[in-house]
């Protein structure tokens, strides 16, 4: 397996949580998991979206790039750790696209741009494609309470700006079908995407159905 950097992305519920966990227990890789629970601006953006998108996603951002940049300090890429990460930097951006108004969004813009270049990306990203009745069944059944009238219309956006993304960005890209896929419980699906794993992909995005 020729990646030592691994990054889990989908939509809202895919499952990118459970998923990294699992590769990075599998390989004995560093975990970086997203600390959306520490964000105290997630409840109440769920009530008023307007007035709470900016610090959200401005804390959202921060957050990330602390435990990005304390990644690459740590050198830990250039050694020979392994690190598996459930969030690309990117997406403070592109669900700043979907969640601010114009002029916030050029500000954010602006940060963004400052900030990313300093970032390493990783060597492969694993996207986790479900159907929106599959993530909103995954949403009830982990039962948030802030989740819980998320539209399918927000969801459609959120794909909408991933897959938009995705087509502009020659990223090396593994895109899983998991609209029938356990990675926990499935018969053998995990094991499918370690194989998956052993293939040295160009850039560009590339399909696979478990
Ligand atoms: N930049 C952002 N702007 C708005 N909401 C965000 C942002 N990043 C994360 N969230 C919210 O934080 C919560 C957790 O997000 P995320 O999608 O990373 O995890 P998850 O849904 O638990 O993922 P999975 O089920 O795939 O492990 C979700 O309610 C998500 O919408």
């Amino acid at each position: 397996m020729n990646y030592k950097f691994i990054t889990i992305e989908g939509n809202i519920g895919a499952g990118k949580t459970t998923l990294a966990t699992r590769l990075s227990a599998h390989f004995n890789a560093r975990l970086i998991l997203e600390e959306f629970a520490d964000n105290p601006f997630l409840p109440k953006f769920y009530e008023r979206p307007q007035q709470y998108a900016f610090p959200l996603e401005l804390f959202f951002m921060a957050e990330r790039y602390k435990q990005l940049k304390e990644l690459l300090t740590a050198q830990e890429l250039f050694s020979s750790e392994m690190v598996v990460s459930d969030y690309l930097f990117i997406k403070s951006l592109l669900f700043a696209r979907i969640n601010l108004a114009e002029e916030e969004y050029a500000l954010y813009q602006k940060l963004f741009d400052i900030i990313n270049p300093q970032l390493r990306q990783p060597d492969l990203l694993i996207f986790l494609n479900s159907p929106i009745k599959r993530l909103q069944e995954n949403i009830r059944q982990r039962n948030r309470e802030y989740e819980q009238n998320i539209q399918d219309q927000y969801l459609h956006d959120v794909q909408s700006v991933y897959m938009q993304y995705l087509r502009q960005h020659p990223v090396r890209t593994l895109m899983v079908d998991t609209s029938k896929t356990d990675f926990l419980y499935g018969d053998g699906h995990f094991e499918k995407l370690l194989e998956a794993l052993e293939q040295d992909y160009a850039p560009g995005i590339h399909y696979l159905t478990i």
